[in-house]
């Protein structure tokens, strides 16, 4: 059945799924990049959706195209402070997570990855309810091996410039297991490796939004160090396809491990340089023009920025059957052209 809301016909239609199909899900820092795009995904599938954020770095803009819509909710709520709402599923995001925004307030990083993930953790066991909580890659620090599976223990300094963010999020998925293994929540944790795509903040600071704003703006493309450390990008629809089918992933007659951590992201690794190169050939593309000098700035390399990052992602396709699809170029594309209709429009 296709379902328009009774206020506003120009909301988007979505499908409304029967009442034993339809679940009431929650999804903390639902205002945020990869947020904002899970809440689609959920309603555009016919579910209800709770939203909770403290719009610390969510924009409520990311979810301006729901309001009115009567499967969806928006409550400001800072994850710290404990709630109860009735919920089937909790997917739990809340943290800033980009080195500017968590290093910017580092102590409510820590709270955020502890209380927060805490409360939601007991909200799990009184409702009964499944909890996806949105790990990261960092939990492996610098790492020495590459790629990276998820037994690898990780490098990490819990003194570093990154420690309330990386050992946060170590912490929030030890009691992740913990709630697992003494109440019997039921919980999946998904390590979600460098993720872009159409509403990142603008002026979060990671590397992707920031070629290509400055690429279409013509300023030179900042690249750390000699650029030669590595990422593998995936695009944020690959990512959201992940998070969905690691929620509903049941252990099966294999008696799949469902809860242990599950590495998400591409698999295809680029040197910042070769990234440069690619942005900078992406929005020639879109403006239409040969820009051959686009220029580099070379900036100190921040420290403990880790020099290389590829997921093995053997468990996730294993376990959810799960292969990123979009190529970085088509996902640029797409990117490049969300930001450069906000340069149009005058808001960036
Ligand atoms: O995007 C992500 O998924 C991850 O972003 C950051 O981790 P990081 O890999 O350091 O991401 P960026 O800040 O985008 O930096 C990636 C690389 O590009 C470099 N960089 C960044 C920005 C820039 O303008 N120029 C530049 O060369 C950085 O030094 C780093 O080596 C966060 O710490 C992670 O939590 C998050 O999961």
């Amino acid at each position: 059945m296709i379902q328009h809301s009774r206020s506003a016909s120009w909301l988007p239609a979505t499908r409304r799924l029967p009442e034993p199909e339809r679940k009431r899900i929650l999804v903390t820092g639902g205002a945020g990049f990869v947020g904002s795009h899970l809440v689609d995904r959920l309603l555009l599938m016919g579910h209800d959706v709770i939203v909770m954020d403290s719009f610390l770095t969510g924009a409520r803009s990311n979810l301006e195209q729901w309001e009115g819509h009567r499967s969806f909710e928006l409550l400001r709520h800072d994850v710290i402070e404990p709630i109860l709402v009735e919920v089937d599923q909790i997917y739990h995001l809340a943290c800033p997570a980009s080195p500017r925004h968590y290093q910017a307030n580092p102590i409510k990083t820590l709270k955020t990855n502890f209380l927060g993930t805490s409360n939601m953790l007991g909200l799990a066991k009184r409702t009964k309810s499944t909890l996806l909580l949105a790990s990261t890659s960092e939990v492996y620090g610098d790492p020495q091996i590459n790629p990276q599976r998820e037994d690898y223990c990780g490098n990490t300094s819990c003194v570093g410039p990154r420690a309330a963010y990386d050992e946060g999020k170590r912490v929030a998925e030890t009691l992740t297991n913990e709630y697992m293994k003494k109440d019997g929540v039921d919980t999946r944790i998904a390590r979600i490796f460098n993720t872009y795509g159409p509403r990142m903040h603008a002026a979060d600071g990671r590397v992707v939004s920031n070629f290509v704003i400055q690429a279409l703006k013509g300023l030179p493309l900042t690249v750390y160090g000699d650029g030669i450390q590595t990422r593998s990008f995936c695009f944020i629809h690959d990512l959201i396809d992940g998070l969905i089918a690691l929620m509903n992933v049941h252990p099966g007659e294999e008696g799949k491990d469902i809860h242990f951590p599950v590495n998400l992201g591409s698999s295809f690794e680029f040197t910042i340089a070769e990234l440069a190169t690619i942005v900078a050939e992406v929005v020639d593309e879109l403006l239409a023009e040969e820009r051959p000098n686009t220029e580099i700035r070379y900036l100190p390399l921040p420290i403990d920025d880790p020099k290389q990052r590829r997921p093995d992602t053997t468990r996730a396709e294993g376990l959810i059957g799960w292969n990123p699809r979009w190529k970085l170029k088509d996902g640029l594309r797409e990117m490049a052209a969300y930001y450069h209709a906000r340069i149009l429009d005058g808001s960036l």
